[in-house]
Parts: C-alpha cells; structure tokens; sequence
C-alpha cells in the first residue's frame, strides 16, 4: 500500500496533487459546458461565461499542479512561485482596480499601486509560508540570504506581471513560471 500519509513519500506529492487535479477537472467540464455548475461559474467568473474558465482559473490549477508534482515541500520554489501567483498576483488586481489611477507608462493596463502592492505581498506571503514550512522542519534557512533572494524573485515577477502580455500569455502561467526560475536560479534547488 502506497505511503501516501508521510509527506517525505514519494506518494504524497502525487495524493496531494489530486486536489488541484479535482478542480482542474471541474474547470474543463464546465467551460466546455459539458455540465453547468452555476455556483463555481459564478464565483469564479467575471462576465458569467463558462469559456472563462478555460483560461485565468485553469491556468492556476494546472500551476498548483505544477509545483506540487516538481517542487513539492522539497525545494522553496514552489512555495514562492503560488506566493507570487496567489499572493502577489491576487492582491495587484484587488488594489490596483481600487486605487490604481497612476498607470504603468509601458502598460496603461496596470498600475503603480497595483505592481508596488504586487511586489510587496508577494514578497510577504512568500515569507511567511517559507517561515512557517521551516517551522515545520521542511528547510534550514539563511534568512537575511533568504530575505534578499525572495525580494529579488517578487521583484521579478512583478516587472513580468507589468508588462502587457496578458493578451500572449495569461499572467496565471507568466508569473508562476518567472518566479520558478528565478527562485531556482536564486536557491539552487
Ligand atoms: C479565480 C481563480 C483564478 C482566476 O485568476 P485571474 O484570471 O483572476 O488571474 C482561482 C480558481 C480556483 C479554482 C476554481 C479552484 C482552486 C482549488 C485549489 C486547490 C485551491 C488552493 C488555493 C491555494 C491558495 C493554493
Ligand atoms: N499590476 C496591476 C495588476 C492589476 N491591476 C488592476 O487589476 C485589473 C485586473 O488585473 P489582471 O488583468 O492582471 O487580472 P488577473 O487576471 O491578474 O486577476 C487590471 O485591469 C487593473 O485594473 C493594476 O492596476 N495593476
């Protein structure tokens, strides 16, 4: 029987990863309107329509799967890369549609407030889940080395999320794949 219940098995990255799986499969089906869960296409949609699940919220799942399958609680990097997707990238569209007056002169899409909040709960939730997955034994970290090397990857992700891509790529794929590189290139592992 597989030891899925240890977290260090090899196992558990795939058991864990069934969840984002579930709702990937969900995505799909819905937006291609094989079935209609009105509920998930409201809360998750912007215009009501299901085709809008194909792109942003799929994009994210399949990210969550990404990281869980590669990184896991292995290496720091998927840890950052979903702080920058779901911390980072998340706050910038909730700040920058309130208060986001001032554009970006090379994207008049995006804000200042929306990037500087971007780079600054990025940052923020990337350390506070690398502080609490040390707490649990995951990682020994050099935390002033770790500090600057998570500004470094918020920095980067933010100037990705800025740029006006959205239309070539989806910023759910941008900015996770970004900070994966960064962070690897920056942590080593
Ligand atoms: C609304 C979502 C993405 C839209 O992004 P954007 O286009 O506005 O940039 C997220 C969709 C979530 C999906 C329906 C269900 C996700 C399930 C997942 C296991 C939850 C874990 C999240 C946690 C924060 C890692
Ligand atoms: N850096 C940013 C990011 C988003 N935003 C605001 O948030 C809205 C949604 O951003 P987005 O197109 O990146 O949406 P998501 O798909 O990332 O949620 C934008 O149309 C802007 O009004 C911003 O002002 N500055």
């Amino acid at each position: 029987m597989a030891n899925f219940q240890n977290s260090t098995s090899t196992e558990a990255r795939y058991f864990a990863a069934l969840v984002p799986l579930v709702n990937c499969l969900r995505l799909v089906i819905n937006g291609l309107s094989l079935v209609k869960d009105d509920g998930l296409i409201k809360s998750v949609t912007r215009e009501g329509n299901p085709k809008e699940l194909l792109r942003g919220p799929l994009y994210y799942v399949l990210m969550l799967i990404l990281s869980a399958l590669v990184f896991w609680r292995d290496s720091p990097v998927g840890v950052i890369s979903l702080s920058m997707m779901c911390g980072g990238d998340g706050v910038a569209d909730i700040i920058g549609r309130r208060f986001g007056s001032m554009k970006i002169f090379y994207n008049e899409k995006k804000s200042w407030a929306g990037s500087i909040s971007m780079f600054v709960f990025g940052f923020l939730v990337s350390i506070g889940m690398l502080y609490f997955y040390s707490i649990l034994g995951y990682y020994q970290l050099d935390w002033i080395e770790t500090l600057q090397r998570v500004a470094l990857v918020s920095l980067v992700a933010t100037v990705i999320e800025s740029l006006p891509i959205t239309e070539v790529v989806d910023d759910n794929i941008s900015v996770p794949l970004a900070s994966m590189v960064a962070a690897y290139l920056s942590f080593g592992y």
